[in-house]
């Protein structure tokens, strides 16, 4: 086994180490603060990859490794052996994966007595675990999220959704123009919203149309919001939570006037280079949403959230999250939608999102404006967009979108959309 293959397998134990340690951290803020700067792109890539699959299927893997161990070890150990049970179920070949793991830990500076641990371990589980991995259950979430999920949605659903955490996500992108033009440039199929999907997608930046900006990197689900709004040439339209731009570029492509705002300065510096790389313009204003002033024609609000809706691609958030924080996210998202609608012009609209399953950030948000706000309806009419099955379609007006739907296509990311009016 090359020196690379144990670089990144000792990057991914290093964001498993991180991911579910006594102070958990996010994927995405490790990656953020350089965890991954020193490898090659490629290693990225693969310690990354490495790191998602284990989380992925972190209770199979465990309820492989626990037969083989009379005690957890130490955490590092545990990862180390978490990772390599997973690429062995994975169809790795069993000398490279068990050697690699076993010189990761003989390198290690304070483990490296484990190595014939490491080493007797992972050779049983490369001779009884492929055969055992698919006979064991998807994964289920941690109980702080499942319980909410379950009583939310009930255990059939939370099953599903379990299902399609597992399975992982397709690429999606969102044209700038002609979307069956870039389908047939990345060899992608067209869904019926809109989006093109790409199911083994290689690296991004070398794909057809990424260098002449021809399209961006956007979930099925996340596009819909913008489709909602319908946003026409010229509209003066006001997006909240702007960044990194995903539904800003989609507004500025149709050809709106947008002034995209976000209160974190290096997610608008990001939402900046997407902008130009796909060549769209918007006004950018680095501020808190309560501090937006003007009248808009209409208005987009993608509220920060649990992000729960997103953990096919972010198997971290149930291990880095515990849900003390979701709380102040709730009561902030009120206060957003209030400091919104007073933006929004007479018989304006305003399309309200979060990209989460739980519906205090969802259905509950819309019934509770709807009795704060008497000059505002939702319009359920915008929803009858291609694509869209009218059962999504809620009490409230809304349109819930969760992980298992679509499941022959590749699934969508949990979503919540409401389209607001305001009386004249
Ligand atoms: C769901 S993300 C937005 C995704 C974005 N709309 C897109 O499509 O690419 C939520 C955003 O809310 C921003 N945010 C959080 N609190 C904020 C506040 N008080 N004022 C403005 N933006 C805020 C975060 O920085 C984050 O970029």
């Amino acid at each position: 086994m090359s020196q690379t293959g144990v670089q990144a397998r000792r990057s991914a134990v290093y964001l498993l180490d991180q991911i579910l340690g006594e102070e958990p951290r996010l994927m995405s803020e490790l990656l953020a603060g350089g965890a991954l700067d020193k490898l090659s792109p490629d290693d990225r890539a693969r310690a990354q990859r490495l790191a998602t699959e284990t989380l992925r299927g972190l209770e199979r893997a465990d309820r492989l490794l626990q037969k083989h161990l009379k005690k957890p070890p130490v955490l590092t150990i545990q990862n180390v052996l978490r990772v390599g049970t997973v690429e062995l179920c994975h169809g790795g070949a069993a000398h490279g994966v068990v050697n690699a793991m076993v010189n990761l830990v003989a390198q290690h500076n304070k483990l490296s007595h484990l190595k014939g641990l490491t080493n007797a371990v992972l050779r049983k589980i490369a001779a009884d675990g492929p055969a055992a991995w698919d006979a064991l259950r998807a994964p289920r979430l941690p109980k702080w999220l499942r319980g909410p999920l379950v009583e939310a949605w009930g255990a059939d659903a939370m099953a599903a959704m379990e299902a399609a955490h597992f399975a992982g996500a397709p690429l999606d992108l969102t044209a700038k123009g002609d979307a069956q033009a870039v389908a047939d440039a990345v060899n992608g199929t067209l869904l019926p919203t809109g989006t093109i999907r790409i199911t083994n997608p290689g690296q991004v930046s070398t794909m057809a149309g990424f260098d002449t900006g021809d399209w961006w990197v956007q979930d099925a689900a996340a596009a819909i919001p913008v489709k909602i709004l319908a946003p026409q040439e010229s509209e003066n339209i006001l997006d909240l939570c702007a960044a990194p731009g995903g539904k800003t570029m989609q507004l500025a492509a149709a050809g709106a006037q947008v002034t995209a705002v976000d209160d974190s300065a290096p997610r608008m510096i990001r939402l900046k280079q997407n902008l130009e790389r796909v060549g769209l313009k918007a006004k950018t204003l680095t501020k808190d949403v309560r501090a937006v002033k003007g009248t808009f024609d209409a208005i987009l609000l993608d509220a920060p959230c649990s992000a729960t809706g997103t953990i096919r691609r972010h198997a971290d958030l149930p291990y880095a999250k515990d849900g003390s924080e979701f709380g102040d996210l709730i009561g902030m998202q009120g206060e957003f939608i209030d400091h919104a609608w007073s933006l929004l012009k007479p018989g304006g609209r305003m399309v309200f999102c979060t990209c989460s399953l739980l519906p205090d950030e969802g259905e509950v948000q819309i019934d509770e404006a709807l009795e704060r706000h008497e000059d505002m309806t939702v319009d359920q009419s915008v929803l009858s967009l291609p694509g869209i099955d009218p059962e999504w379609i809620t009490q409230e007006g809304g349109l819930r979108l969760r992980p298992d739907y679509w499941p022959e296509t590749g699934g969508m990311d949990g979503f919540y959309i409401a389209c607001l009016r305001k009386a004249d």
